[in-house]
């Protein structure tokens, strides 16, 4: 067992048993055996903003919701982005909770599986990534990276597979304007058939709207919603997903929560809740 190094989080028992309806069942079993269980989870200002900017890291979370979301991390076997959070942010994607592997446990334990959707390859990782380097002190595992690219660069591949991570290429077809969108369906499915029994989807903009969508909004098991004290003004990265008609052509709200709890964390609010279908 490694000594906890001193940045390692404590998320205290007594804040457990709340979340336990919430997250992945502990064996392992899903209500889809071919889908993991999946979590939609971020933090959020009051006016719906993740960031103050799409190329900038900020923090919204408390020392309690984020220690909160590390617990989330221990307890999926997977963590999913999407490029442009890694480009913004350089993420360690690990879990720094003190008594999982790394961080005073053994191993991997409770690590969760790095996943970066990633098209057309745009994150030009290196040995010098923060990911890569919690890789080396045994602190996270390599990522997954998720592209339309069907024979990615060789050293971008011997990278990956020095950390035991890998590329899993789709067939992601490009839309008139160029861009990709993927089938959430086919991606998820794809991830349970590689051994992950539990995502959680941690943004950024794009990857939340788009999962929102009615066409994918049925396969998240839970959303985690930490809500901090501030307001980031205009130009952030917002999540705000498109809206929907009734048949007479009338608005709708996007989406709507049920079974919905709300928990204080020391200055922020984390909200629980099913998306209604
Ligand atoms: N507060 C929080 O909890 C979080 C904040 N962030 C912030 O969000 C910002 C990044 O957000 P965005 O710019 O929206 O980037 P993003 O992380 O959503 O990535 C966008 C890119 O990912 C790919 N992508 C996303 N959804 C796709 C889909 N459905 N189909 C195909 N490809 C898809 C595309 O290449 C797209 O350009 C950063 O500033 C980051 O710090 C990110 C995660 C959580
Ligand atoms: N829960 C939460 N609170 C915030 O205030 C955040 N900015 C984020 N961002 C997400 O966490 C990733 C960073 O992870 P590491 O600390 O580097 O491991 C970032 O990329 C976003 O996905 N989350």
């Amino acid at each position: 067992m490694s000594a906890a190094p001193r940045d390692a989080l404590e998320f205290p028992e007594s804040d457990r048993a709340f979340l336990e309806p919430q997250l992945p069942p502990r064996d392992g079993s899903t209500s889809r055996p071919d889908m993991p269980f999946t979590t939609l989870t971020f933090a959020t200002s009051l006016d719906s903003s993740l960031a103050l900017s799409p190329g900038t890291r900020t923090a919204l979370s408390g020392p309690q919701s984020k220690a909160m979301t590390h617990y989330l991390r221990s307890r999926h076997d997977g963590i999913l982005i999407g490029v442009g959070t890694a480009l913004a942010d350089d993420p360690g994607l690990n879990c720094r909770l003190d008594g999982v592997g790394g961080y005073g446990g053994e191993g991997l334990d409770c690590q969760p599986r790095p996943i970066v959707i990633d098209p057309t390859l745009r994150w030009d990782f290196s040995d010098d990534s923060k990911l890569f380097q919690l890789c080396r002190e045994g602190r996270g595992r390599g990522p997954w990276i998720v592209t339309t690219v069907h024979e990615p660069p060789a050293e971008k591949v011997s990278l990956l597979k020095k950390y035991g991570g890998q590329f899993i290429s789709l067939n992601i077809p490009t839309s008139e304007s160029g861009t990709h969108r993927i089938d959430w369906t086919q991606l998820l499915a794809t991830l349970r058939s590689n051994g992950l029994r539990s995502v959680m989807i941690e943004g950024g903009g794009h990857v939340i709207n788009s999962l929102l969508e009615p066409t994918y909004m049925g396969l998240i098991d839970r959303v985690i919603v930490t809500i901090a004290p501030t307001w980031l003004g205009q130009g952030g990265v917002v999540v705000s997903p498109a809206r929907r008609f009734d048949g007479e052509g009338n608005s709708m709200s996007a989406a709507r929560l049920k079974n919905v709890q709300w928990y204080p964390f020391g200055e922020d609010v984390v909200l629980c809740g099913q998306v209604k279908i």
